[in-house]
């Protein structure tokens, strides 16, 4: 219950993402999933955790030892200034090998950071991606959240593109927040030692100027990438349907009105990409602004204890090599800075992913702690069963509130079938979700074979579901492991009995694996009949077949139903054909305001 309060609002209509407690609270639960919690020992168990936390200490430690390495490059060139000056010219052969392998060093270290943070990305976008598949893709989480429109937009496109963006910004962010800090104080220490505090004094203010401005440029670029991403995913989203229903397009000469509608989300996203262009042309004047003044700045800085004679006491090759140095230490510590600034902006646009991702998990968390605190057969109403289908006073109501049926009491007992015939829209599908669980009964009960087993219960829709994988896995869908012990012999036999021989010669291979290639490979009437396959193979106590025949040719659906009597598979059945009345024992029929009737069917 404490989590469930904790958790309790969802700011689903939530469209401004801001650096505040939320964007924290988020960002601390996705940390959580990289690192685990902090422990005592700091290691845990979970060895993927384990290696994400040692490629970050990696990643940090690499870093460090290249800044180091970065720091003598750095100042080199103070030192050819000092024998160059002096004309020294063994001075100068002996500085030169050193340089040449401080450089190549230094190339090294940059590229290993850069593959150890490009390793440790990959691993968090694993582990985020696996973390919220786990909690999406699981009975009663992946139905409610879709069939909720408003509950979370584009779920695919924050798993798909949003975590791999949000990984790659957290490895910025993580790597840049530990070792600026420590450079910055060790650069202001240096600094102070070669200019005085002056030195640092300026850098420090002309960073707080910068900062401020950075920050008021910034949060108007965190709505606008939050906005951005989510007409990103309509967009892709119109083009994903273009693929799937481009036929009906083209049969209905649709193209026009889809470039239109498409063109629309489009502009709207360009403006949008436009507005983020335009504001980051200002954050990266000022950033770049200030880079700038940096150079200059290196100057001002030592100008100070020059002009005022503080190193009156050096020659001029000792003066160069510390004038050199210090432009190099003011120079990098003005850099450091504009890093912090810069993160700023990466900081902005790590919220918006925060906020994208951070949502749905808290909508997530929020479905599957209901899930795990009660029973999900009880809470649908569903309990699981004997024998028979009973529906028991059951009122059922759609989600928008419109009833379906009120005061059902049916039984459909083993070998006694159900015919549910009725107008469209009068609710005859909605049975079927009250049925499997999807939806509940706002009154009374169901009673129905335990559900999640196929042998008990099995459920054909009308649009055959293809999924993605070999023959073999399409006849014992949804099982892998069955497809597994499925031999060529029992492939090809229940092929030919659901009148798909012709289809053998096609596919040779049953463990070709297809995806899309399914949906052309096959008519839906076809696509219909290897579905039905599924029907023989597991042979269920009870098939629920709503139109699942409804685009078969009239003799193999006739086949096929008298197949399923013999097989004593007990049918309940959605259907507007006469034709197939004859296979059942009684006939629901509701009105679609709510009235139903029932009649015994004469054989
Ligand atoms: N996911 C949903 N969320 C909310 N309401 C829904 C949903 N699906 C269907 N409905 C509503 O439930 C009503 C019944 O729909 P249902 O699909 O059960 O009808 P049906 O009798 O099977 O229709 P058809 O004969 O056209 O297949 C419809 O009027 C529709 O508005």
């Amino acid at each position: 219950m404490v989590g469930r309060e904790r958790y309790a609002k969802v700011p689903s209509n939530e469209r401004h993402p801001k650096l505040d407690r939320n964007f924290l609270r988020r960002l601390k639960t996705i940390l959580r999933i990289l690192f685990g919690r902090p422990t005592i020992w700091f290691l845990h168990r979970n060895e993927r955790r384990n290696s994400v936390l040692f490629l970050y200490l990696l990643l940090i430690g690499a870093a460090c030892f290249n800044e180091v390495l970065f720091y003598y490059v750095g100042l080199t060139p103070s030192k050819f200034y000092s024998v160059l000056v002096e004309r020294d010219t063994t001075g100068f052969w002996n500085l030169l090998l050193p340089a040449f392998m401080l450089l190549i060093s230094a190339g090294l270290g940059r590229g290993l950071v850069k593959y150890i943070g490009g390793l440790f990305a990959l691993r968090s976008r694993e582990l985020l991606t696996e973390t919220l598949q786990s909690r999406y893709i699981r009975t009663g989480v992946l139905y409610k959240l879709l069939a909720v429109p408003d509950e979370i937009d584009n779920p695919d496109q924050r798993i798909t593109q949003d975590v791999d963006k949000l990984t790659e910004t957290i490895r910025l962010v993580l790597q840049e927040i530990v070792i600026t800090p420590i450079l910055i104080a060790y650069y202001t220490w240096q600094c102070w030692n070669v200019g005085g505090f002056m030195g640092p004094l300026i850098i420090y203010i002309s960073f707080l100027i910068g900062s401020g401005l950075s920050k008021l440029l910034m949060d108007p670029i965190v709505d606008l990438v939050f906005g951005k991403e989510k007409v990103e995913g309509e967009f892709r989203f119109l083009h994903m349907r273009l693929r799937q229903f481009g036929e009906s397009i083209a049969l209905a000469r649709g193209e026009d009105e889809e470039r239109i509608r498409i063109s629309q989300v489009f502009s709207g996203l360009l403006r949008t990409q436009k507005l983020i262009v335009t504001r980051e042309l200002f954050l990266q004047c000022v950033t770049e602004g200030f880079t700038y003044f940096g150079s200059i700045q290196a100057y001002l800085i030592i100008a100070i204890p020059i002009l005022t004679g503080a190193y009156d006491d050096l020659d001029a090759a000792e003066l160069t090599a510390l004038i050199s140095k210090n432009v190099f230490l003011s120079m990098y510590l003005s850099y450091k800075f504009n890093v912090v600034i810069d993160q700023a902006t990466k900081l902005s646009e790590m919220s918006g992913y925060v906020s994208r991702i951070g949502q749905m998990l808290d909508s997530l968390e929020q479905v599957n702690i209901a899930l795990d605190n009660i029973d999900i057969d009880e809470a649908m109403n569903v309990i699981g069963s004997r024998d028979s289908v009973t529906f028991d006073n059951a009122t059922i109501e759609t989600p928008e509130g419109k009833t379906i049926v009120k005061h059902l009491d049916l039984e459909i007992r083993r070998n006694a079938n159900l015919l549910i015939t009725g107008p469209n829209g009068s609710g005859k599908t909605s049975l079927i979700r009250v049925m499997c669980g999807l939806w509940k009964c706002v009154d009374g009960s169901v009673d129905i074979p335990r559900s999640g087993n196929p042998r008990h219960l099995l459920v054909l829709p009308q649009v055959a579901y293809m999924a993605s994988g070999s023959l073999r896995d399409q006849i014992t869908y949804p099982s892998i492991l069955e497809a597994e012990q499925l031999s060529d012999e029992q492939v090809e036999k229940l092929v030919r009995a659901v009148g798909l021989e012709h289809f053998l010669d096609v596919c040779t291979d049953y463990d070709a694996v297809y995806t899309q290639e399914w949906l052309k490979m096959l008519s839906p009437g076809e696509q219909q009949k290897l579905a039905f396959a599924r029907v023989l193979f597991w042979r269920p106590q009870f098939a629920i077949l709503d139109e699942s025949t409804s685009s078969m040719d009239t003799e193999t659906e006739q086949k096929l139903y008298h197949q399923c009597q013999q097989i004593g598979i007990t049918l309940i059945s959605v259907s507007h054909n006469p034709a197939l009345r004859h296979f059942h024992q009684q006939e629901l029929s509701l009105d679609g305001r709510g009235n139903h009737h029932i009649v015994q069917i004469e054989t």
